[in-house]
């Protein structure tokens, strides 16, 4: 498990983290989520040991994180770092040895992933003449090739096409599946929406939430429901009904929840809704929604 904990930090006299605490537990991925300049790259940073944090500590497996505990993490920098004139193959070679593996074994890794991400055809070649969806790929592997204890990834998805996206998510949950942290940042919602399991959001330099996507989820879908009728006016006159969108001929509305009740009662006059939309006419459809990741994004952040 990596904890980072109470990390503030501040290039010159301007603070672009504050408080950053969180943690990345095995078994699952953890989608890392912020608009541009948040402060991901930084967090990563400092874990990685590239920058030290002005404030806060990271910790593995419970204890301080040291330069020997990093030369068995995988990362995957936003500035891809390949060697253009070197081929595929041996350059997944070279970064095995770096972290220590002998030619022989380096060599057999490098084979099963290239295999793996489907680039065993390509590994003669040299990485300048990859697409750059294929170059990423060969980043991947070069992240994994020494069987990592943690996995982090500067936007491990962005420029993918949906085959590769499939690939490389699928390559990051066996690693998961293994018991290895893995924390990747993205701005593609609707890609952390499908991959994450669990999620940290990071605005202007702090947490905004951490969990689990799917109870993030539920926690702000509260009230919310979508609904296909001929005519809506008498539902949205209701004082207790806000429209949210609109997408073809379903209305997405909000129940509000009544501020003084002891219990949530927006699924009972969800229900009340229903009886009397059936009165009223055709219901082609009626469920309760779960809110997109975008829409929890735009309201925290
Ligand atoms: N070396 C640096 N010197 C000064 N300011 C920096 C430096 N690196 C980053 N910053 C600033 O720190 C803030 C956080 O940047 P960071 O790169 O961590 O954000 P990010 O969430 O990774 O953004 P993006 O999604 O655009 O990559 C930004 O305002 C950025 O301009």
């Amino acid at each position: 498990m990596l904890d980072v904990r109470g990390i503030s930090h501040w290039y010159g006299d301007r603070q672009v983290l504050r408080d950053v605490s969180f943690t990345v537990t095995g078994g699952h991925l953890t989608g890392f989520v912020g608009a541009n300049g948040a402060g991901k790259t930084t967090t990563m940073r400092a874990i990685l040991g590239l920058i030290r944090p002005t404030q806060g500590e990271v910790l593995f497996e419970g204890r301080p994180i040291t330069d020997t505990d990093r030369t068995r993490f995988g990362y995957m920098p936003e500035e891809r770092g390949l060697y253009p004139k070197m081929k595929v193959r041996e350059q997944v070679i070279y970064f095995a040895q770096l972290h220590g593996l002998d030619k022989v074994t380096a060599a057999k890794r490098a084979d099963e992933l290239l295999e793996r991400v489907g680039l065993g055809e390509r590994a003669n070649d040299n990485v300048e003449a990859l697409s750059l969806g294929n170059q990423q790929r060969a980043q991947i592997c070069v992240s994994l090739v020494h069987e990592p204890e943690f996995l982090i990834l500067d936007e491990p998805f962005s420029g993918l096409d949906p085959i590769a996206v499939d690939v490389v998510l699928g390559v990051l949950q066996e690693q998961a599946a293994r018991g290895v942290p893995v924390l990747f940042s993205s701005h593609q919602l609707d890609v952390v929406e499908r991959l994450s399991d669990e999620l940290v959001i990071i605005g202007d330099g702090e947490i905004k939430a951490t969990g689990s996507r799917v109870g993030l989820q539920e926690q702000h879908s509260r009230g919310l429901f979508r609904i296909a009728i001929d005519e809506d006016a008498w539902l949205l006159s209701r004082g207790d009904v806000t429209e949210v969108s609109r997408e073809g001929d379903d209305l997405l509305f909000r129940i509000d929840a009544d501020a003084d009740a002891d219990t949530d009662d927006t699924d009972a006059r969800g229900q009340e809704i229903l009886r009397e939309a059936v009165a009223r006419g055709p219901v082609r459809r009626f469920n309760h929604e779960l809110v997109r990741l975008s829409t929890i994004f735009k309201e925290i952040r």
